[in-house]
């Protein structure tokens, strides 16, 4: 890609319109699985690409659109920037795939639909989760408009203004919008280039990659199903990476040997660079990538790598199997119809963990007003200071309780 890259996320209540929007957008679908299509719910974290373009020769004010020729002049469009799209699941049971995808959003896009009462469960936990997440490009969008007559439009817009009053989302701009019969995409666009910027490459570091999908192979067609090892996706949050390079994935690979289990870093190089839907020489902070690798395709399959960090060989945070959390609890918990309080941290009580693109269940060790110390099931790679989501299981689901931050 030749221009810097954003991570724009969908995120919202489920069926309000996300992936839709993002096909609008990009003009693909997301990725899709057998698994979604019979459930009719996203279940996994989808990508797309696309490059918001300009006319050079028509006078202002002309919008950016993802057209590439004007519907003006005709003329051949100019790329103006390049974005990534992240669409994220809504299902309430699907929380720490978000939260996975929010750690890798430099900016979302709160999706509502117009034809149901706001803030329906999630469009209330999402928002908390980019809140906690420190997410706070946002631009709301009003969705299915074409479904409830211009009065109703307003009212609903009215009850999104009162929903986030004192959020982050307070100063959001709200685009009414149909993503299905690509009402007022030009506008989203516009208002997307102004609300969220490209992050600041931090490219004097050494590169540390947060792994949010990987695969055997990628999909048929792609020039990433031309290689023969396995396949890491994400998003670098610093440094560059070129092929050929070496990298280390923490914290790796699991070995159980008589009655220990422990944890090895894995060894590989990069052999091919995918940013966005072209092959790149080399990839930089911002946009999904696609990293061919010289693992064996077993050891990437099926997402078996989601949650670790690949980097520069020596360089990565150290893998962590306990946390002392510094907390900060919500008062209440949100996503559900009754909104109890949120009570003390017990000792022994078990916490769904989400930090980066990783999600662990750790069980607290010790627990006092500010500060709790949870063993890890599943051992992390994670820097002091990291923010972590914690989740309590609430019923049959985990629910956001509030955010902890790595003390040494
Ligand atoms: N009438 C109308 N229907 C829409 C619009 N946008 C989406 N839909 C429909 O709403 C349904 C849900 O859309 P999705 O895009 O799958 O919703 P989602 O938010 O991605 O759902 P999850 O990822 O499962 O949370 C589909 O049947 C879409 O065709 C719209 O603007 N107008």
């Amino acid at each position: 890609m030749s221009q810097p890259c954003v991570n724009i996320g969908m995120v919202g209540h489920v069926d309000h319109g996300k992936t839709t929007l993002v096909s609008a957008l990009s003009g693909v679908w997301t990725d899709t699985h057998s698994e979604e299509m019979k459930r009719g719910i996203s279940i996994r974290l989808g990508y797309a690409d696309t490059t918001f373009r300009k006319c050079p020769t028509c006078p202002e004010p002309q919008g950016l659109s993802v057209a590439k020729t004007c519907e003006h002049c005709g003329t051949k469009t100019e790329e103006v920037r390049t974005v990534s799209f992240v669409d994220s699941p809504g299902h309430e049971t699907l929380m720490a795939t978000m939260l996975s995808g929010a750690a890798i959003m430099d900016g979302a896009i709160l999706v509502i639909a117009a034809n149901e009462e706001c803030p329906q469960p999630q469009t209330k936990e999402h928002l908390m989760a980019l809140n906690i997440i420190g997410i706070k490009n946002i631009v709301i969008v009003q969705n299915k408009i074409d479904l409830v007559p211009k009065e109703k439009v307003i009212e609903h817009y009215h009850q999104i203004k009162e929903f986030v009053k004192g959020t982050v989302a307070e100063d959001a701009p709200i685009v009414p919008i149909s993503a299905q019969q690509n009402i007022n995409i030009d506008v989203l666009i516009g208002a997307m280039n102004e609300m969220i910027p490209t992050p600041v490459q931090k490219l004097d570091k050494p590169a540390h990659l947060l792994i949010a999908r990987s695969f055997d192979i990628n999909k048929p067609g792609t020039p990433i199903d031309k290689i023969a090892g396995g396949v890491i996706g994400g998003t670098l949050t610093a440094g560059t990476l070129k092929a050929g390079d070496d990298i280390e994935i923490r914290p790796g690979r699991k070995v159980e040997s008589e009655n220990a289990v422990r944890w090895e870093p894995i060894f590989t190089n990069v052999n091919l660079i995918i940013a966005g839907k072209e092959k790149a020489d080399e990839a930089t902070p911002g946009g999904l990538l696609a990293l061919g690798t010289g693992l064996d395709p077993s050891i990437t399959k099926s997402d078996s790598l989601t949650g670790q960090v690949a980097g520069v060989p020596g360089t990565l945070p150290p893998t962590r199997d306990l946390f002392t959390l510094e907390l900060k609890l919500l008062e209440r918990v949100v996503g559900v119809s009754d909104e109890e309080s949120i009570g003390k941290i017990k000792t022994s009580e078990p916490l769904m963990l989400n930090v980066g693109t990783a999600t662990t269940v750790g069980i607290v060790t010790s627990a006092r007003e500010d500060v709790a110390e949870a063993k890890l099931k599943r051992p992390v790679c994670a820097e002091v200071g990291s923010m972590v989501a914690i989740s309590r299981r609430i019923g049959s689901r985990w629910r956001l309780i509030g955010v902890g931050v790595i003390k040494d």
